[in-house]
């Protein structure tokens, strides 16, 4: 007995040279509730092992949004990469007023570990991202290389994608980019939000989730893209703030084959931008995820 969840199967279909399975299993780390994630696996005819870039999508998103509109899969089969789609919060804490709002609660866990007492229990996203689900998926015999990932996302998504690439300690992932991420969430109203509703601490607590901090301290080689768009209504809101973080990053010094923050005209918030960016990043991933050792280490 390993102890491992089992995953329930809730639907499975074949797409480019690949499948996609939606799974469903008690999860620890959100309290003992159901969690749903998305797997694609390419088919992999040499049956070794295979890379998984992890997507974590944006504010009233589930883990449906990036498979059915992202526009990854055949670019990730050709490259004989994994992805994996996780929820974007816990579901049904039944904690008051979790549903009152689209950008805070259910839908808007912003992959952070929640420390006030209401929310500690379920709103656990960094921890189902980061350890949870790589161990429930290897002891159901899925057959992913946990030592090559690497992490994407979108906003609220992009975000996480970047904060726990940045905060791992132990270099869980191989590279990180994201889509018209939430950069400097300390600094902008929905992360403002979401810091002061989760954690203990508030806004200084939140500085260990925030991109434009992390990177700041940062001093190990990084492999970092982001694209936002020009015309995304957010981005003209202050929400993303992608500029600080460049000159976050560029004040830590690093260059632009570190750290490349691309601003793509014209470009608005939803998943058109995405998909038109999609296989630019999975290429990037590819070049870190298909070497058998970490480059730069
Ligand atoms: N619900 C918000 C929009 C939220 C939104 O744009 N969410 C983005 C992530 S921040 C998203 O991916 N939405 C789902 C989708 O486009 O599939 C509104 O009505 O203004």
């Amino acid at each position: 007995m390993s102890g491992a969840p089992v995953l329930e199967k809730l639907s499975s279909n074949r797409v480019f040279e690949g499948e996609l399975t939606k799974y469903k299993f008690k999860s620890a780390a959100l309290g003992g509730l159901d969690a749903q994630f998305n797997l694609f696996m390419p088919l992999n005819p040499g049956g070794a092992k295979v890379p998984v870039l992890v997507y974590l999508a944006g504010l009233t998103c589930t883990e449906d949004n990036g498979a059915q509109k992202g526009g990854f899969f055949g670019v990730a089969a050709s490259q004989n990469i994994a992805i994996l789609f996780p929820d974007t919060s816990p579901r049904g804490a039944g904690v008051p007023g979790e549903d009152d709002d689209w950008d805070f609660g259910t839908g808007a866990g912003f992959y952070i570990n929640a420390t006030k007492p209401e929310y500690a229990k379920n709103y656990n996203m960094a921890t189902h991202i980061t350890v949870e689900l790589p161990k429930v998926i290897e002891a159901a015999g899925i057959a992913i290389d946990w030592k090559r990932q690497s992490i994407f996302g979108h906003s609220m998504g992009g975000h996480g994608a970047l904060t726990l690439y940045l905060s791992s300690t132990t270099k869980q992932y191989r590279s990180a980019s994201a889509f018209a991420p939430i950069s400097n969430p300390t600094k902008c109203p929905w992360g403002e939000k979401a810091f002061k509703g989760y954690l203990e601490g508030g806004l200084p607590e939140g500085a260990k989730y925030d991109a434009t901090e992390l990177i700041s301290k940062a001093t190990e080689p990084l492999h970092i893209l982001v694209d936002y768009g020009t015309g995304d209504n957010f981005y003209k809101q202050g929400q993303i703030l992608p500029e600080n973080f460049l000159k976050s990053a560029r004040d830590a010094g690093y260059d632009e084959f570190q750290v490349r923050v691309r601003s793509q005209e014209g470009y608005d918030h939803s998943y058109y931008f995405i998909s038109t960016f999609a296989s630019d990043h999975v290429h990037f991933h590819a070049n870190f995820l298909k070497a058998r050792k970490q480059p730069g280490i």
